[in-house]
């Protein structure tokens, strides 16, 4: 969640676009509304009527307990866990923002630590949660213009050093992040005399495959380029921010704990009037991304949408009872949820939206210009550096293109395979803004761009 992620640092990273996340997305803050596509407002909506968790039927209340009972080790959640649930259930009805559900349960999932399943079946379109924004950790959250900040860096530059994930590395954007993350540990250092409490004591430690941990396995970033250069991205993101945190929290995992919870839990909501936040929202919280693939019909099962004073979590299709409610945290490949959420793929390659890497270095500058041509004179070889350098390649790095993303007529792969082909210095002059049009101020090129769908082989079960 926007949710959906986010490391030991080093010098606070400059400035730069983050990469569309999967609607922020996302380092991993769950990104999204309907097919964890988009948010979407539901103010007129009669929402049906609720009944309150069944796991939380019999009780009284159980007692409030402080965060001293709190594990921040990373071992698995286990029955001491119970009693912190317990008590996190009877948060959830307290007050007179109590949290709305019907038919739905908090319990071990295959897929990843806790999960919310349906006890009974729902059909399509049922509300089944309502989460007052009172019960929520919010901030506010300006300038998440993301796409903007995307569009402004030369196509070039991006393949060299673009974050393939939902980095918040754009400091407008880590700004709010790093908001929610003190409110979290301020909340925290209250202890038991917060009124967030008991959410605060269910709320994990990274999993074992976050970046965050400091025993990541480094062989994994070994698998792939756009791997390693997403995890070094993460790491250096998450090195700033941890550094930030540091004057409102000395202990380390803490900031940990925090930063995690906010990468990986929180999401971004725009209101009608266009008003932006960030918040943690108890319960839905615990839904788990549900990863498409190719070869099957089944889809995650949930969406959620925002009303004026709540968020609702609807049936995105009929649920069976017994089923995990899901939510699709974005469009995000295998590497990205490794690297935003420390989800590991159960069965590489299956899923719909990973992406191949084409890295391409400096000696394409000295590759000739098709099948029949000679080896390019000097002339040329200079007329491509500098075409190169002009849209943001230094040529002391590699660029990395990400496959099926750089196949549009917009990508960069094609622009430098367009440029490649040019077989005189003059050429190079004559038509370098048509290859590179997408680098010209306020470039649109609509006509040219391919249905993502076309590219992608689409995921057959996509909605929205
Ligand atoms: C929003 S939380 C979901 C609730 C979480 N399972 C818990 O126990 O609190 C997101 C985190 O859940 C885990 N997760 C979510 N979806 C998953 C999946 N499909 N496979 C494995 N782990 C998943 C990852 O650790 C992720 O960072």
């Amino acid at each position: 969640m926007t949710f959906m992620t986010s490391t030991p640092l080093m010098a606070s990273p400059p400035p730069r676009p983050a990469p569309r996340p999967p609607r922020l997305r996302s380092g991993g803050l769950l990104p999204s509304g309907r097919s964890g596509l988009r948010l979407r407002r539901s103010s007129s909506q009669v929402l049906l009527p609720l009944l309150t968790l069944q796991a939380c039927r019999r009780s009284v209340p159980a007692p409030r307990r402080g965060l001293e009972a709190l594990s921040l080790d990373t071992k698995p959640r286990a029955q001491a866990q119970e009693q912190q649930l317990a008590a996190f259930r009877a948060w959830l009805k307290e007050g007179n923002a109590a949290v709305q559900s019907r038919g739905v349960r908090l319990q071990r999932s295959p897929l990843g630590g806790l999960g919310l399943f349906a006890q009974k079946n729902f059909p399509q379109g049922a509300v089944i949660l309502e989460v007052p924004f009172e019960k929520c950790l919010e901030v506010d959250a300006h300038h998440f213009d993301l796409d903007d900040a995307t569009v402004l860096q030369p196509i070039l530059a991006r393949a060299a050093e673009e974050y393939d994930v939902d980095a918040f590395v754009e400091v407008e954007a880590q700004k709010a992040v790093l908001a929610l993350c003190q409110r979290l540990l301020l909340e925290r250092q209250q202890g038991a005399s917060s009124k967030f409490a008991e959410y605060l004591a269910v709320i994990p430690d990274p999993s074992e495959l976050h970046p965050l941990q400091l025993r990541w396995p480094k062989r994994l970033s070994e698998q792939s380029a756009l791997l390693s250069r997403m995890h070094h991205t993460v790491l250096e993101r998450d090195n700033a921010c941890m550094e930030a945190l540091q004057p409102f929290e000395q202990v380390w995992k803490r900031r940990c704990w925090a930063l995690n919870a906010v990468w990986t839990r929180a999401v971004h909501l725009v209101g009608a009037e266009g008003e932006e936040r960030l918040s943690l929202v108890p319960l839905m919280d615990f839904m788990n991304h549900w990863t498409p693939t190719r070869s099957t019909s089944e889809t995650w099962s949930c969406f959620y949408e925002i009303a004026s004073d709540h968020l609702a979590v609807r049936a995105e299709r009929a649920i069976s009872k017994g089923e995990e409610l899901t939510l699709l945290y974005g469009e995000f490949s295998d590497a990205q949820l490794l690297c935003n959420y420390g989800i590991c793929p159960e069965m590489p390659c299956r899923n719909a939206f990973d992406e191949a890497a084409v890295s391409i270095g400096p000696y394409v500058l000295s590759s000739p210009a098709g099948e029949e041509a000679a080896a390019p004179d000097g002339a040329l070889v200079a007329a491509r550096a500098a075409c190169l350098a002009r849209h943001g390649w230094a040529l002391q790095q590699k660029l990395v293109f990400r496959v099926p993303q750089e196949l549009r007529p917009s990508g960069g792969l094609l622009a430098l395979a367009r440029l490649l082909s040019l077989e005189t210095a003059e050429e190079v002059a004559q038509l370098e803004d048509e290859i590179f049009w997408m680098d010209l101020p306020g470039a649109v090129h609509p006509n040219t761009e391919i249905p993502e769908r076309n590219l992608r082989g689409a995921c057959p079960n996509r909605g929205g």
